[in-house]
């Protein structure tokens, strides 16, 4: 139903006389509507030469009357007012002037070598068959059936691709690769960019033969992330085409305020559209995200910007997609006779096929691409655990911090987390939309050591913990105002609100912690760092202050981080800072019992085992004289206890403290401040604090991994998508800020 041969624009200025054509806002695909259902509705003004899509937005269209006067009467009569037939969908109508862009179109550079594309993951290989393998190739899938799609042929081997949902069915393998196939595979299993890829494509278990007749192409398409992993590569054998890529970049949101925009983003809520009597909610289609316009927005709404590049994909040559390549762009064949190659017209040949190979994917895909990833996509549409945490109330429930809402079915009291890759076990079903589920448990010793001892000091912890370190300050008035801010490990919430320009929310292991934040009237929640309850790319920072140093395994760690990178937007920064093995006060050290034995061995892991040490297990207990800490009111032990004169100078400890990183760092609860026999004596008879009569206090055990330098930035190599953007020694920390990849 386009109208042949016209491309449309929304004119700049108001045209004085109308035009057949009317650019309509807020109506299209994205909106869940069909050409047919947009030209049933506007042929109640006169007939419709034809609807097509005004841009890539999929939420604005020209409907092209045959005659002016009956646009002008359409425009008169729905333009900004509820249209009935469209059940009450408020549009936004303008004339359209037709423009002719198949020029513009076809004036994009088309390469030939894919090194020029830069595009990264992207590799052609040219003459990748010799002519006498290609005529092969071609006769043995002559020989066998095709499927017949609406335009194209197939033919499926391995496992046959169900295009309904663009996947294939893991249970019911057709067979193996066939044979004729055997001596290409073999070469492309061999090659450099294939075999080491980091990503394993091999072997290679699927294969799409299409067949495309001239004129005949495929639409712009993402291969479905969770169906395939690894490389996918491409053959085009008895004629060529031209291959266009497309990246789209969703700029980030800038709405009213940030709370507005945080309730938009986190729980849902529709912005909407001042001056309009309608939810102006519109979903910008392939990226699968919903976007909140406000009435400005609707009439201008925000862009999305289009890169696109041509590929020449010569008979015979090999294409292959990986990593960014093939999870970041789309990939489209126009459906052309002819393609314009700089400026020359190509014929394409009666006929071309291609033969894709692949290798099916078993688990979830963890790509960095979490707005195109539909493994990423179903956690998206299962938030979010923050139903009972919210500012004081009803702790209870969330104690766990575990309660996320599940809006697919649960079944057999399972649910397979596809971002975490862990199964979540029911414990408790509500109703039909919220369950309670518990995330794998936490190490032994940071339960105890870490998330026990922070709940047993919290109001004196607290009671110490207000000086605002200027380094963190500094970056988090470095955000644009509007955004929102997660701080993941929050504490007593020192650092949230900060900047008041910007919408904070933290969250923490600690429930009586987050309890002192919710007094303070923060948005808290109690939660794990390594299973963060906010949706994909929901904030624009984060800050995660010295919390990494209380994870046990180098795992957890890197595993911390990619949830600090998940939650933040493409082009999010994160701030996260450490404690340093290289202490300005290396007195420090000698007041931290490095852990040795069974500590390390069933605790920590041999892996990270580095203690020279050969501390007994008592000798757990014995805190050197002098290390009081309570009661000060300095912000960080740190800062702190540089008050402490004594040096420290045995050129061999401090060697072998250098290579210590596992430490119990004391804390001490005066006995004031302590419920004696009560939770203290607990702690005490487990063994993670022991009473210290002579300073009248309660010495508490935190466990701590202390970073040595570069190590914080080995992590965040491991972590796909971050740059590091700025790294620093502070107070005897090391700080990263990293921001994630934009796509
Ligand atoms: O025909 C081609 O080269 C591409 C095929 C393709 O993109 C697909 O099957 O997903
Ligand atoms: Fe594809
Ligand atoms: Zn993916």
């Amino acid at each position: 139903m386009s109208v042949a041969g016209l491309r449309f624009s929304k004119p700049s200025v108001a045209l004085a006389a109308p035009t057949p054509h009317l650019y309509v806002a807020n109506c299209g695909p994205a909106l869940n509507l069909t050409v047919s259902q947009i030209t049933e509705a506007f042929e109640e003004h006169g007939r419709v030469a034809g609807v097509s899509v005004a841009d890539d937005s999929g939420t604005r269209v020209i409907v092209s009357f045959e005659r002016a006067e009956d646009a002008a009467a359409a425009r008169g009569a729905w333009n900004g007012k509820p249209c009935m037939p469209l059940l009450g969908l408020v549009m936004f109508i303008d004339y359209a002037l037709p423009r002719k862009t198949e020029m513009a179109k076809q004036s994009e550079p088309v390469f030939f070598c894919s090194l020029d594309m830069e595009i990264p993951g992207i590799i052609l290989h040219s003459e990748f068959v010799s002519p006498a393998e290609e005529k092969e190739l071609l006769a043995a899938v002559d020989e066998r059936p095709w499927q017949t799609l609406a335009k194209r042929k197939v033919q499926h081997y391995g496992y046959e691709f169900l295009y309904k949902v663009r996947n294939v069915d893991l249970t019911k393998k057709l067979g193996e690769l066939p044979t004729f196939v055997d001596h290409v595979v073999e070469r492309m299993s061999a090659l450099p960019e294939v075999a080491n890829s980091t990503e394993k494509s091999l072997p290679f278990d699927q294969l799409t033969v299409n067949e495309y007749p001239r004129g005949v192409g495929l639409s712009p398409h993402i291969d479905t992330h969770s169906a395939f992993e690894g490389s996918i590569l491409s053959l085009s054998l008895a004629g060529a085409c031209v291959m266009e890529f497309r990246k789209y970049h969703k700029h980030s949101y800038d709405l009213h305020t940030s709370k507005a925009n945080y309730d938009s983003r986190v729980h849902g809520t529709h912005i909407m559209g001042r001056g309009l009597d309608c939810e102006a909610r519109q979903t910008i289609p392939d990226l699968h995200q919903t976007t909140y316009f406000s009435e400005q927005e609707m009439i201008e709404p925000p862009k999305v910007k289009v890169e696109r590049r041509v590929l020449y994909l010569p008979q015979r040559s090999l294409l292959i997609l990986s990593n960014e390549a093939r999870y970041g762009w789309h990939h489209y064949i126009p459906h052309h006779k002819e393609d314009v190659v700089n400026g020359e017209k190509v014929p394409r040949s009666s006929r071309r096929v291609s033969f894709t190979f692949r290798k099916v994917r078993l688990g979830p895909c963890y790509c960095q691409f979490p707005h195109l990833c539909d493994s990423q996509a179903e956690i998206a549409e299962v938030p979010v655990s923050i139903i009972n945490a919210w500012g004081s109330k009803d702790n209870d429930s969330t104690v766990l911090g575990r309660e996320y809402t599940i809006c697919s079915a649960v079944e057999d009291n399972a649910v397979h987390d596809k971002i975490h890759g862990v199964s979540l076990t029911v414990s408790e079903v509500k109703d039909a939309t919220t369950c309670k589920v518990w995330i794998p448990a936490t190490p032994e010793i940071e339960k105890m050591y870490v998330q026990e001892v922070y709940d047993a000091i919290a109001p004196h912890f607290s009671s110490t913990r207000f000086a605002k370190w200027p380094k963190v300050a500094q970056f988090l008035h470095s955000i644009a105002p509007g955004s929102i801010v997660v701080d993941a490990g929050c504490g007593n919430g020192k650092y949230l609100g900060l900047n008041p320009k910007c919408f904070f929310v933290g969250c923490d292991i600690s429930a009586p912690l987050v309890a002192i934040c919710a007094q303070r009237g923060h948005e808290v929640l109690i939660a794990d760092a390594l299973f963060l309850p906010y949706r994909t790319g929901v904030c624009d920072a984060a800050i995660s202050i010295a919390v990494l140093h209380h994870l046990s395994s180098e795992q957890r760690r890197v595993r911390a981080i990619e949830e600090l990178l998940r939650v933040v937007r493409h082009g999010g920064k994160v701030l996260i800072t450490v404690w340093a093995v290289e202490q300005e006060d290396k007195s420090l050290l000698t007041k931290w019992t490095p852990l040795t034995g069974k500590y390390m061995e069933e605790w920590v892991g041999s892996s990270s085992h580095k203690a020279k040490g050969n501390l007994s297990e008592n000798s757990l207990h014995m805190i050197q004289e002098g290390d009081t800490l309570e009661d000060k009111s300095a912000d960080e032990e740190q800062e702190f206890v540089t008050i402490f004169s004594q040096k420290f100078d045995g050129q061999e400890d401090s060697r072998q403290m250098k290579e210590q990183q596992e430490y119990f760092v004391p804390w001490h609860l005066p006995y004031h401040r302590a419920e004696i026999g009560g939770a203290s004596a607990a702690a005490v008879a487990r063994g993670f604090a022991r009473k210290d009569d002579k300073k009248g206090a309660v010495v508490y055990n935190r466990y701590y991994h202390v970073f040595v330098e570069g190590e914080l930035e080995r992590l965040i190599s491991k972590c796909a998508g971050a740059s590091v953007v700025d790294q620093f020694y502070d107070k005897s920390n090391w700080c990263v800020v990293i921001e994630k990849s934009c796509y």
